[in-house]
């Protein structure tokens, strides 16, 4: 398995061109965090406006508004059970997320189904936490679009059917390639298999084990995915090795990492990567 490397990085995070405007950086919803989990979703949406996408709205329950807007005014919000406008943003986005904090209950489920139903064929989809276990657990069949699930190593179980210890990198691969997917194998030492080849992430450390740190993810790769639009596979990959890279670096001095430092520090780290 070839491993991601920071050249790969720095040849995704390119010096910004002049020429540009808000919308050229893309457009990214993110759709979850229900009245337990509100911080999932702030955090998935923050690393998403941190990671330099152009617009970012976030659909979740209206309990989370004023935590979100109290913690990023960039951000546009709508409620996630507003069925009217979600179907009149979806066709505008670039990069949707779904699932971190969204729950397993009937509200979630219907939410989950109805974005099925609206995403498009050339919409980047990411698929996290709470919607990987209901698209396992309902059999959901997948829309046609640029899919991409980022489970850990439990959530990969329930949708793929692979018990921990049977997660070796040929079935992984061979799931992955019954799903269509990309998808995130997340771990100690994440593997990401693409349509084209499998990677293996060489950084991040323990520092990382701590709530809300895929969360974070999702958003890195959604703000990379909306902007670094020509090289959608290795923007990917340089999502997952950033991720971790910036907690490496945070570690140098700190025990744990929180996953709101990695949003802080993530648009000093693509300056640096840009050079
Ligand atoms: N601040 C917030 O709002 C936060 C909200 N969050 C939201 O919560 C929702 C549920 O997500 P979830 O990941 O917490 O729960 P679930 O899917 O039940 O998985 C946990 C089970 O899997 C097992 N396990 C085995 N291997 C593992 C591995 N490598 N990595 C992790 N777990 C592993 C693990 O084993 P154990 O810990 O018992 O050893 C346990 O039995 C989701 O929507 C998410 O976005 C969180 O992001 C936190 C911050
Ligand atoms: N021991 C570890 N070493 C390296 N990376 C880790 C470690 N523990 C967790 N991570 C990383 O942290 C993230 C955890 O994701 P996840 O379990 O979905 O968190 P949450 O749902 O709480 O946001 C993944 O990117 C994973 O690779
Ligand atoms: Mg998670």
């Amino acid at each position: 398995m070839q491993k991601i490397t920071e050249a790969l990085v720095r040849q995704v995070i390119q010096p910004r061109s002049q020429e540009s405007h808000k919308g050229s950086f893309g457009r990214v919803l993110t759709i979850g965090g229900n009245q337990n989990f509100g911080g999932a979703i702030i955090m998935s949406t923050s690393a998403a406006v941190y990671s330099g996408a152009g617009l970012v709205t976030c659909a979740t329950a209206p309990q989370n508004f004023v935590s979100l807007h109290a913690r990023l005014p960039e951000a546009m919000v709508v409620d996630y059970q507003d069925q009217t406008m979600l179907a009149e943003l979806i066709p505008q986005m670039d990069v949707l997320v779904i699932g971190p904090g969204l729950g397993v209950d009937a509200t979630a489920l219907a939410i989950l189904k109805f974005v099925f139903t609206q995403v498009q064929l050339h919409q980047n989809l990411i698929i996290d936490g709470s919607a990987i276990t209901l698209v396992a657990q309902e059999r959901l069949t997948l829309p046609t679009a640029q899919i991409i699930f980022t489970p850990h190593q439990m959530e990969w179980q329930r949708l793929s059917g692979l018990a921990l210890a049977e997660q070796t990198p040929a079935k992984n691969q061979a799931a992955q390639q019954k799903l269509a997917a990309t998808v995130i194998v997340k771990s100690h030492r994440t593997e990401v298999y693409l349509p084209s080849a499998a990677w293996q992430n060489p950084v991040g450390s323990a520092a990382m084990a701590t709530g809300g740190m895929g969360d974070c993810l999702t958003g890195i790769l959604a703000g990379f995915l909306a902007q670094f639009t020509t090289q959608r596979e290795a923007a990917i990959l340089a999502a997952v090795y950033a991720h971790s890279q910036i907690s490496d670096q945070l570690a140098q001095r700190q025990y744990v990492t929180l996953p709101t430092q990695i949003i802080d520090a993530l648009p000093q780290y693509m300056a640096r990567m840009s050079r």
